[in-house]
């Protein structure tokens, strides 16, 4: 067997010329220094674009300083390299890869009077941030719906394996009651083993003040609520009506105020609920506020059974964003229709700068019947390398953290990135 066929089967690390091939591949070179990155609000201004360059030389500029496997890209585009040759897959999209680079490499939100509104780039790629933080739910909205019962020490491990990717956020665990959700009945013996952890922040889901309690007493730092734009799975999630789950809510908030623990707020079923259908916007904006107005630093919107579409996406985004700063909100979408990455990129292209997301898009409400799982993490980074976004996490290493929780599982990874890229090692074994 060749170094090159065991790389994707990570059970060890693979070797340095497949982890360079994977960044080479995916951009995930492109990466922030770590001190880019603030935990609670990752948003990063773009660059203004000097009236004094063109596009061109901004891009080459900005490709100097912080992207130099581009350059590299470029010079084994231009000069034919043997790299390219012979592996026709890698050397292809290198290509689509150079190209979105490319584009993307024209500053953000301030475009000069040289790139127009006639660039195409410019009209599309403009109100996107330059930096997304993404918010891994995995061990969370992930297993929550598994059932076997992963163990805790499986749980804990690909914790650790998702911290090590540079992901700055991992949703660990829920306090919730373990007659409603067995799979995450070992929430104190997770948070024990990893909220000390470093690099990262691990908000956990507490449903009332029994659950925020339990979770501040195993060393819970941040944690998120979980209403409902939907009355009819507000019920069946958490048995409450939503203004009923909202006043809960307002306890727990106070009470985490009063320790500064910063509370995340969600709403589910932002687009449509398994059992009411569509949900209009304005009963979106109206919980989004509510959660805002008490307290909780971010609103994370979830098409909680993955239906919505940038054409449902953009009308529920536009009215909660009327009533709270989109600074403050995250997206997260299940990809039941295989909608989420257009549905992100709508949200990126409207500013929102925080994304939800699931390792080897594990996931799915045991309360929505219909709910598929979560949009893959590693699409997601892939998604945003190719858009030239930093995020601070390493494919190679998210890969692993992927290939490790499915072979726990025993099932093949969600996510098409990892089965792209374990396709083109093989391929390059071959070679
Ligand atoms: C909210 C409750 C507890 C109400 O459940 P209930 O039965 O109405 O609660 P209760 O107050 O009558 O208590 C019943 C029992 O639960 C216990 N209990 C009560 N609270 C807790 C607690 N915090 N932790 C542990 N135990 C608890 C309580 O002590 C009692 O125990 P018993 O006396 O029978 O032995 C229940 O409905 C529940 O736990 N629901 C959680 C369901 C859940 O986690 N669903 C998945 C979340 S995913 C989601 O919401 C969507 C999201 C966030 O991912 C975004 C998206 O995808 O869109």
């Amino acid at each position: 067997m060749s170094s090159l066929e065991e790389p994707l089967g990570f059970d060890k690390l693979p070797s340095m010329s497949s982890i360079d091939r994977i960044q080479k591949f995916s951009s995930s070179a492109c990466r922030s220094r770590a001190d880019d990155v603030a935990m609670g609000n990752c948003w990063i201004e773009g660059r203004s674009c000097s009236t004094s360059n063109s596009c061109d030389e901004d891009y080459e500029e900005y490709t100097r300083e912080g992207f130099p496997w581009r350059i590299h890209t470029r010079d084994y585009l231009s000069q034919g390299d043997s790299f390219n040759t012979r592996t026709l897959s890698l050397g292809r999209n290198n290509k689509v890869f150079r190209k979105s680079c490319d584009s993307w490499h024209l500053p953000d939100h301030q475009y000069n009077s040289k790139c127009n509104d006639k660039n195409i780039t410019h009209k599309f790629l403009k109100g996107i941030p330059r930096f997304v933080k993404i918010v891994e739910v995995g061990p969370r909205d992930g297993l929550q719906n598994e059932k076997n019962i992963v163990s805790a020490a499986v749980k804990i491990e690909l914790i650790h394996r998702l911290v090590s990717s540079g992901l700055p956020v991992v949703e660990a665990t829920s306090f919730v009651s373990p007659k409603w959700v067995p799979q995450l009945a070992d929430a104190k013996d997770v948070m024990d083993a990893v909220h000390n952890l470093e690099g990262a922040r691990f908000p956990v889901l507490t449903p009332n003040l029994k659950g925020f309690e339990a979770a501040i007493a195993a060393g819970a730092k941040d944690i998120a609520v979980f209403a409902s734009a939907s009355e009819s799975f507000s019920k069946s999630n958490i048995n409450c009506s939503i203004e009923e789950s909202l006043f809960r809510y307002r306890a727990v908030t106070r009470a985490a105020k009063e320790l500064s623990i910063p509370v995340r707020g969600y709403v589910s079923c932002a687009i449509g609920c398994p059992v009411e259908g569509a949900i209009p916007p304005s009963k979106v904006a109206y919980v989004a506020k509510e959660l805002y107005d008490m307290g909780c630093f971010e609103i994370s919107l979830g098409d909680t059974i993955g239906v919505g579409t940038p054409g449902t996406v953009v009308p529920m985004l536009e009215a909660v964003m009327a009533v709270v700063p989109f600074e403050k909100l995250s997206v997260h979408f299940h990809d039941t229709y295989g909608q989420s990455l257009s549905n992100i990129l709508v949200s990126l292209q409207a500013g929102i700068g925080t994304v939800d997301s699931s390792i080897a898009g594990l996931g799915g409400c045991p309360y929505a019947k219909g709910a598929s799982g979560n949009v893959a993490t590693e699409d997601v980074v892939y998604m945003l390398n190719g858009l030239g976004v930093e995020t601070n996490v390493d494919l190679a290493k998210l890969l692993m953290a992927g290939d490790f929780i499915c072979r726990h599982l025993g099932r093949p990874s969600g996510s098409k990135t990892a089965i792209a890229l374990s396709r083109v090692t093989a391929d390059a074994s071959k070679i």
